[in-house]
């Protein structure tokens, strides 16, 4: 068997000339030359386009590959699209999934190579192993300390047909997206493989198989790098029979040493797992007229399109990103700013949220009142009560801060009626009014303590001041208006609201980008949910992204997709797997395998990844319960956007609002759908919605 790293390399297991069974050394065709670059030379065969392996990856790839453990809990999946590793997407590592993408740009793309190429390649390029020091202790092999090993799928190896061999089969169901296996892998130098002797070159060879390759292991080796190298897996991957419409997709880790086997759609119980070996494969089976056998390779050789049948087979659908950015690349890039930079206000038609919230806006605010201990005393006493108050206060901070300390309680003296002047001094025996101390928070022993200092002192031999209470304005005025309003009341303080606040608190709306990209994500994760139910999941999913920052982002430059997770409670058994957990623990994943894509907001200099979700946006199919709010809040999330409540079980909103409880350490905002339904989000499978566990 020869599995590709990726489609481009070609190759044929014929095992027509032995009835030894599918394993036998002698099951794979004599002329084959899995990591010959470029030989086609056997007549009346279908064409051996033997491509140039896969390059190994450059140092930059190496640190974009992804970690194994991340890729098990990265759920997004294009079933087919997956399975075929895709050079020809230039956004699979952003938008469309950032650790698929990082997985395919270790691989660099094929091309065809001269001899000097070759020669100078040779030289140069990538070599497994090193050759080894002079002094070397032979026999220690320079692969990693650690290796990641995974195999916990509820998978067997069985043969259920002879034709095939073993395989691998799903013992229970099995969702998309899952690593079923992580193998590690044995490297065998094109010499050892092929058996050469010291100073041997592949010119010398005689077509005859010598070494590893002369072996069964020819059936299950598979091009490691660019040097030559074949490659061992060291696990169930060596198990997998090939299908040109596979259910398993696989990537190589070249820092890792390891091969890693993730579903690319879900599996029923009892299915085998398959991965696709590479174009124009075939092995026994096929008879002499090419006629199809059931794993539809002969089908695929029939059609010459370049890609063995399986291009048209598997055509990607039409790119809804290019579709998208075509529609804005008309515009110039000050037409492009306009356009984007456009704030469209909630009472908008095309404005689809709403913000979820108790929060009054100040501006609105009623007057709310509070008690305070008050006294009457003439105006020239006004200094010693400030400083009696100041002895006597309990509290670090000014509880009346808010306030005018003093409210004259006759009218002030009238101007000079001939000069039209104000008198300087105010009378120092008119009576004024002074606030003491909040109810809630004065001294025990208030008038005894009056009646005792200064003030007492001064009005003596008269009785001292009776204190008595009175309502003031619980907060500062936020407006002029309201401040000679609740100055009626007590005299008020004006702290007029920042424009930035006040933009948030009138919900004056989002740039149109920005508005454009929030509900595109809404649907991505929408659709999300809708394929988690068809897989037989609670239909909920969450998103996670980098937050839309009006001075960076724009149309053309969208903000980042981190993680897309589902719902996993029915297929893990655990009743804690819910999207929005899932999601963290993808994170939590990304930054332990440093694979978190570099993000705009955190600058791509950032030394760290932030802690967790720090400063990102999530998106949810549905409210999230109190233990995901709590844990989104936990994370230290900027902005949640859900479509459909949970009525009575919603954390964000509905039974509770954790977002803006102000006893915890931490706020965001949330908003929520509040579009048309039919047909599109908040239909379906998402509403047959049941948060508990
Ligand atoms: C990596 S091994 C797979 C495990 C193998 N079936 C076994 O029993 O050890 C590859 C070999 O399996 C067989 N094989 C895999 N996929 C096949 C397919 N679609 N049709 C026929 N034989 C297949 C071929 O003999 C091939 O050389």
């Amino acid at each position: 068997m020869h599995q590709s790293p990726n489609d481009h390399d070609r190759f044929i297991i014929d095992s027509r000339k032995t009835d030894l069974g599918p394993n036998s050394p002698a099951n794979t065709s004599e002329s084959h030359h899995p990591h010959r670059a470029d030989v086609d030379h056997r007549a009346g065969e279908h064409p051996t386009v033997l491509q140039q392996p896969p390059g190994p990856p450059s140092a930059k790839a190496h640190a974009q590959l992804p970690s194994i453990a991340a890729l098990a809990l990265n759920g997004d999946s294009d079933p087919v699209e997956r399975s075929l590793p895709d050079h020809s997407s230039p956004t699979a590592a952003t938008d469309a999934d950032a650790l698929d993408g990082a997985s395919c740009s270790g691989v660099e793309p094929p091309h065809k190579e001269s001899a000097a190429q070759r020669k100078q390649r040779d030289a140069h390029a990538y070599s497994y192993p090193p050759p080894p020091a002079a002094d070397d202790d032979a026999g220690t092999l320079p692969y990693p300390p650690t290796t990641p090993h995974l195999t916990r799928a509820p998978i067997e190896i069985a043969t259920r047909d002879p034709a095939l061999g073993r395989g691998v089969y799903a013992t229970s169901y099995i969702p998309a997206g899952k690593v079923i296996e992580i193998s590690p892998v044995l490297v065998l130098p094109e010499a050892e493989y092929k058996g050469r002797r010291p100073g041997e070159h592949d010119d010398d060879d005689d077509g005859t198989l010598k070494g590893v390759e002369a072996s069964q292991l020819r059936g299950y080796v598979f091009t490691w790098g660019r040097d030559g190298s074949m490659a061992v897996a060291l696990g169930i991957g060596s198990l997998f029979n090939h299908s040109a419409s596979p259910n398993v997709t696989y990537s190589l880790d070249y820092s890792q040493y390891t091969i890693s086997y993730r579903t690319a759609k879900s599996v029923r119980q009892g299915e085998e797992l398959t991965i696709f070996y590479g174009h124009n494969v075939r092995f026994s089976g096929t008879d002499d007229n090419g006629a199809a056998d059931d794993n539809g390779l002969a089908e695929a050789d029939a059609i010459d399109d370049g890609w063995g049948g399986l291009g048209e087979l598997d055509a990607p659908p039409p790119d809804p990103e290019t579709e998208r950015l075509a529609q804005f690349k008309d515009l110039s890039p000050e037409e492009l700013r306009v356009r984007d930079n456009d704030v469209v206000p909630p009472t908008d038609p095309d404005f689809h949220w709403k913000k979820v919230t108790e929060l009054l806006d100040p501006e609105d605010a009623e007057l709310t009142l509070m008690s305070c201990y008050a006294i009457d005393i003439p105006a020239r006493l006004s200094s010693p009560v400030f400083q009696f108050v100041r002895k006597h206060s309990s509290r670090k901070f000014n509880e009346l801060g808010h306030l005018k300390r003093v409210r004259p309680l006759q009218p002030r003296a009238e101007p000079d009626e001939e000069t039209g002047e104000h008198p300087h001094r105010a009378d120092p025996d008119q009576l004024q009014s002074v606030l003491l101390f909040p109810v809630g928070s004065a001294p025990p022993d208030l008038e005894d303590l009056l009646a005792r200092s200064p003030i007492g002192k001064a009005l003596e031999p008269g009785p001292p001041p009776s204190i008595y209470t009175v309502g003031v304005p619980a907060a500062a005025a936020r407006t002029d208006k309201q401040a000679s309003e609740w100055g009626q009341v007590w005299p008020v303080q004006v702290v007029h609201v920042r424009e930035g606040a006040k933009a948030i608190m009138r919900k004056k709306g989002w740039e149109r980008a920005k508005l454009e990209w929030v509900e595109r994500q809404a649907r991505k994760v929408w659709e999300r949910a809708e394929d988690a139910g068809r897989r037989g999941e609670h239909a909920i999913a969450c998103r996670v992204t980098d937050s839309w920052d009006a001075s960076f982002h724009s149309s053309l430059n969208q903000p980042i997709k981190l993680v897309t997770a589902h719902d996993t409670r029915l297929s893990t058994g655990n009743v804690l797997s819910h999207a929005a957990a899932n999601a963290i623990d993808a994170v939590a994943y990304l930054d332990m395998s440093g694979s978190r894509p570099p993000l705009s907001y955190f600058g791509p200099e950032a030394a760290d990844p932030p802690y967790l979700l720090t400063g990102l946006s999530v998106f949810l199919s549905h409210e999230p319960c109190l233990l995901c709010a709590m844990s989104l809040l936990h994370s230290r999330i900027k902005a949640l956007y859900y479509i459909k409540r949970a009525p009575g079980a919603g954390g964000a909103g509905s039974l509770y609002s954790v977002h803006e409880d102000g006893g915890l350490n931490h706020r965001f905002e949330v908003w929520e759908w509040t579009g048309p339904s039919d047909g599109g989000m908040g239909k379906g499978r998402g509403e047959e919605l049941r948060l508990d566990p």
